[in-house]
C-alpha cells in the first residue's frame, strides 16, 4: 500500500517536473524573441531579458532544477535563435554564451541564505554585484572566442561586449525577479480590499517626484540629467517595499536608455561607437544601484525593529504578550471605537500552589507548566482576544465584546481544560494542576485597563479564598473608577 503510494507520488512529481520544465522552455524562448525583436538592426538584442528572468525562475522554484529544467532552458534559445534564421553553429554558440552567465549565476546565488538572496540583508548588494559580474565574466570568457567568429571583432572587444551586456541586464532585471512577492502564497491569504493599505499623500509623492524629475530632465537636456531621479529614488527606496523599488530603478534604467536613443533625452554626447554606447549603459545601471542598497537596507533595519519591537512585548518563555505589551494592546484596544460600545470582560487567572510545584519539583518544571498553561489557555480564546503574562504564574485575559455569561463560560472552560490536562515535567512527573479564575464585566467599559485588572483581581482573590480551582464573577453592576 505505502510503496504503491510513493510510486503514484513518485510518477506524478514527475509529471508536475516535466510540465514545470516545458513551462521555462516557454519562457526562455517568449524572452528570447522579445530581445531579438527589440534589437535596433545589425546590433544583437540590446535588451536581453532572458538570462536574468531565466535565473530568477530557477531560484524562485520550490526545488532545484533538473536536468529536464537545463535541456528545455537551452532548448527554448536554441529554437528562438533558429526562428530568427541564426543557423545551427550561431545559435549553439550563443546558447552555450548564454547558459555559461545563467549557471554561474545561478550556482552562486543558489549557495546564499534566503536573506542573501533576496536582497533583505545590507550587504546583500554587495554579493549581488559581485555574483551578476562573476555571470558577465563567464558570458565575456565564451565571448573571446565566439565574437570574433560571429562578428569579426577581437577577442578583448568579445570579452567586453559580453560582459558589459549581461551585467546590464542582470543588475536591471535580476533584483526584480528575486525580491517579486510569492503570488501564490498572497492569494491563499485572500487580502480583502478593506486590508489594503489606503493611498496617503506621502505615498504617492515620491512616486510622483520620481516621474517629475525625469520629465525635468527632458525639458533640461545636457549631460548631468541622467542622476537627477537619484533624490526621487532614493526617497522611494525609503517609502516603498524592496520589490516596488527594484521595479522603479528597472524602469529608470529602460527610460533613460531609450530616452536618449530616440532623442526625447537630448544629454549632448556622441553615442557613435559601441564603446560610448557600452559606457553609457553601463553608467545608468550602475546609478540604479544606490536606491536598491537603500531599500535593501530599510528591509533589514524594519524587519531588526519588528524583532525587537516583538521581543520587548512578549514574554519569552510562554510567548504570550508581557505586562507592558498588554498594557499597550488593551489600551489600543479600548480606544477602538467598536470596542468601546460594546461589553467588555477582564479575566485575571493565577495558578494554584504553583510554589509548591517549584519546591517540589524544581523550577524547570513549574516553568513547564507556565507554558502548558499558556498554550492551553490560548487554545480557549476567540482571535480578538489578549492574553497576557502579568508576572509569576499571574495571566490576564481581555475580552471585548463579551457579554457576562461568555466572559464566565470561557473562564470555565479555561479552569476546566487546565484541571484535566496533566504536564509530564523532566524528572518524569505528571503534574495535575488547577487555576483560578477571577471575571470582570462592563457593559460600558469608559475607564483605564488598571482599573478593569484590579475589579478582576478581587474577584480572583475571593476564588483563592473560597477554595481555588474555580471561577468567581466580579460585582458587574457599577463600572469601575480608575485608581
Ligand atoms: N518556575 C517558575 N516559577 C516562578 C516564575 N515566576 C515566579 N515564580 C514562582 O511562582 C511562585 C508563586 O508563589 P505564590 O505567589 O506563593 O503563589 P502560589 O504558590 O501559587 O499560591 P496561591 O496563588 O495562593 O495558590 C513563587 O515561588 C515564585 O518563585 C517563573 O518564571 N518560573
Amino acid at each position: 500500500m505505502g510503496s504503491s503510494k510513493t510510486a503514484v507520488d513518485a510518477q506524478s512529481a514527475g509529471g508536475i517536473d516535466v510540465k514545470d520544465a516545458l513551462l521555462v522552455g516557454v519562457i526562455v524562448f517568449v524572452c528570447s524573441i522579445f530581445g531579438i525583436y527589440t534589437a535596433p538592426p545589425g546590433v544583437l538584442a540590446a535588451f536581453w531579458p532572458t538570462n536574468a528572468v531565466l535565473v530568477g525562475l530557477l531560484l524562485r522554484r520550490r526545488h532545484p532544477p533538473g536536468l529536464a529544467h537545463w535541456l528545455a532552458a537551452a532548448t527554448g534559445y536554441m529554437v528562438a535563435d533558429l526562428v530568427m534564421a541564426h543557423g545551427w553553429p550561431k545559435s549553439a554558440m550563443l546558447t552555450c554564451t548564454n547558459l555559461m552567465g545563467v549557471v554561474t549565476c545561478y550556482l552562486l546565488l543558489s549557495r546564499m541564505s534566503d536573506d542573501y538572496r533576496a536582497l533583505r540583508h545590507p550587504r546583500s548588494m554587495l554579493r549581488f554585484v559581485l555574483v551578476v559580474a562573476s555571470g558577465g565574466a563567464a558570458a565575456g570568457i565564451c565571448g573571446i572566442f565566439i565574437h570574433p567568429v560571429l562578428f569579426g571583432g577581437t577577442p578583448a572587444y568579445g570579452f567586453a561586449f559580453w560582459f558589459t551586456t549581461e551585467l546590464v541586464n542582470y543588475i536591471a532585471i535580476l533584483p526584480v525577479m528575486l525580491t517579486m512577492p510569492d503570488l501564490s502564497r498572497r492569494l491563499a491569504g485572500h487580502k480583502r480590499r478593506s486590508d489594503w493599505p489606503e493611498w496617503r499623500i506621502e505615498q504617492v509623492a515620491p512616486l510622483a517626484a520620481f516621474a517629475g524629475s525625469l520629465w525635468l530632465g527632458t525639458q533640461l537636456g545636457g549631460p548631468g540629467v541622467i542622476p537627477y531621479p537619484i533624490p526621487a529614488m532614493l526617497w522611494c527606496a525609503l517609502t516603498y517595499s524592496l520589490f516596488a523599488t527594484a521595479g522603479i530603478t528597472l524602469f529608470f534604467s529602460m527610460w533613460t536608455l531609450l530616452a536618449i536613443s530616440s532623442g526625447t533625452l537630448v544629454i549632448g554626447a556622441n553615442f557613435d561607437s559601441q564603446q560610448a554606447i557600452m559606457s553609457l549603459r553601463v553608467g545608468v545601471t550602475l546609478t540604479a544601484l544606490a536606491p536598491l542598497t537603500v531599500a535593501s537596507v530599510m528591509v533589514a533595519r524594519n524587519e531588526l525593529l519588528s524583532r525587537l519591537k516583538h521581543a520587548a512585548s512578549h514574554d519569552p518563555m510562554t510567548h504570550v504578550l508581557n505586562r507592558g505589551g498588554f498594557m499597550t494592546h488593551a489600551e489600543e484596544l479600548l480606544a477602538t471605537p467598536a470596542v468601546v460600545r460594546r461589553p467588555l470582560a477582564v479575566l485575571m487567572m493565577d495558578i494554584d500552589f504553583f510554589k509548591k510545584v517549584n519546591d517540589t519539583h524544581g523550577h524547570a518544571a513549574g516553568d513547564a507548566v507556565l507554558v502548558s498553561f499558556a498554550q492551553l489557555a490560548e487554545g480557549c480564546l476567540r482571535g480578538g482576544d489578549l492574553l497576557g503574562r502579568l508576572g509569576g504564574e499571574e495571566f490576564a485575559v481581555l475580552l471585548p465584546g463579551c457579554s457576562v455569561d461568555d466572559a464566565r463560560a470561557i473562564a470555565q472552560r479555561i479552569c476546566d481544560a487546565f484541571a484535566a490536562h496533566p504536564v509530564t515535567v523532566g524528572d518524569g512527573a505528571t503534574l495535575q494542576s488547577t487555576v483560578s479564575i477571577g471575571v470582570g464585566c462592563w457593559t460600558h467599559p469608559g475607564t483605564s485597563v488598571e482599573a478593569m485588572l484590579s475589579a478582576a483581581d478581587a474577584a480572583l482573590y475571593a476564588a483563592k479564598r473560597s477554595g481555588r480551582n474555580r471561577v468567581v464573577l466580579g460585582d458587574t453592576r457599577k463600572p469601575a473608577t480608575a485608581t
